[in-house]
């Protein structure tokens, strides 16, 4: 049985961090493409980190697979339909799921990613055929589901595009822009983030930023005060500026927390039992439970729970609480917002709380 089981939100996912290795296989073997290990095993002991790493070290595990899903429409449809039914018997109802258009693309993408040659699939359709695997996803398995466009760190020259395909998808579901990456490598955020931050801002588009994962607290701050992020993508080291922390506890700003990311990527350290959300949890802090990358640490949104029972301290009651601070830090409009508040209000057998 899972630790807290009961309906759950999700809201810091990567869709190319979350891919089945079977699938992985199964397209290489579709596409006839050579991949290093040719085995679930071998396949598994290639793509995963078991060791605490750096966050550079962990995001090079995507040049062993992506290249297998890249460039492919019936793949990109496919990875984002399983990743539903994934998160369907993780007992999650609402997920917000990110990645980055261009790195599935190999067209209108410069430079194209994963060594693809050029072809004619744009990141604009990337998004169009992710949109349909997840819809469908959403009927096939009752669960909501929302997407978040990612500009990555070291590609000022996407951004523009990204936060333009969030204006254009954002009827199908597309609720956000963020950025990714390699923080260790520049931390102030180049004019061209900026700039498509900027114009989120003016178009409505909701907006949450990686920061303070390995990076210092100055990242989380240029997130807020430059970026107007929203939420936080993860966040642990915003509490070696304990003025920024304060400010950010008071302003009710959310902390996309993955325990087990954390560990692996090498952002805290690896005793669970002095990690960063222990002090979120003592301040009441707004902050969510997620899994990153699921497929690069070997993990399931339960074995993060369990992490936080085990060793950090976490009770039935943070559990339920967390998930309504998630819900209410989604990026669904109010009214679907309080939907989902009453569905799990009703589920932890609480009062419907109308005066949110
Ligand atoms: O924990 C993380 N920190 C920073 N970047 C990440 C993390 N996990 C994944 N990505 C990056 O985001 C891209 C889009 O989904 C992934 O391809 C990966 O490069």
């Amino acid at each position: 049985m899972a630790t807290f089981d009961k309906p759950k939100v999700e809201l810091h996912v990567h869709l190319d961090g979350a891919i089945r290795l079977e699938t992985i296989l199964d397209v290489a073997k579709k596409r006839g493409i050579k991949l290093e290990a040719d085995t679930l095993q071998d396949l598994m002991q290639l793509c995963t980190v078991y060791e605490p790493a750096t966050l550079t070290e962990f995001l090079s595990k995507f040049n062993h697979y992506m290249h297998v899903i890249a460039g492919n429409r019936e793949a990109i449809k496919r990875v984002a339909y399983e990743f539903v039914e994934t998160k369907a018997k993780e007992g999650v109802i609402y997920v917000e799921v990110r990645y980055s258009p261009h790195f599935l693309a190999n067209s209108s993408v410069d430079p194209i990613p994963w060594n693809q040659k050029e072809g004619d699939l744009t990141p604009d359709e990337v998004v169009s055929l992710v949109n349909q695997g997840l819809s469908d996803g959403e009927k096939a398995f009752n669960i909501k589901v929302r997407s978040i466009l990612c500009c990555m760190r070291h590609m000022p020259n996407w951004s523009m595009d990204v936060v333009e395909l969030c204006k254009k998808y954002s009827s199908e579901g597309v609720v956000a822009i963020d950025l990714a990456g390699d923080e260790s490598l520049n931390c102030v955020a180049y004019p061209g983030h900026r700039m498509a931050y900027e114009e989120a801002v003016k178009s409505g588009i909701h907006r949450t930023v990686h920061a303070g994962e390995v990076g210092p607290p100055s990242v989380v701050k240029e997130a807020v005060e430059v970026l107007k992020a929203e939420r936080i993508g993860h966040g642990y080291h915003t509490i070696e500026d304990q003025e920024l922390y304060k400010q950010l506890l008071e302003e009710n700003m959310h902390f996309e927390v993955c325990p087990i990311s954390s560990k692996l990527t090498g952002a805290c350290n690896p005793d669970f039992t002095k990690h960063p959300v222990i002090r979120f949890k003592e301040d009441q802090a707004n902050y969510s439970l997620n899994t990153d990358d699921p497929l690069i640490f070997n993990s399931t949104l339960d074995t993060d729970y369990m992490t936080a029972e085990k060793y950090m301290g976490f009770t039935e009651e943070e559990f339920k609480r967390i998930n309504i601070n998630s819900a209410k830090s989604s990026f669904l409009p109010e009214k679907e917002k309080k939907d989902l508040l009453n569905h799990l209000f009703e589920a932890y057998g609480m009062m419907v709380n109308t005066s949110f």
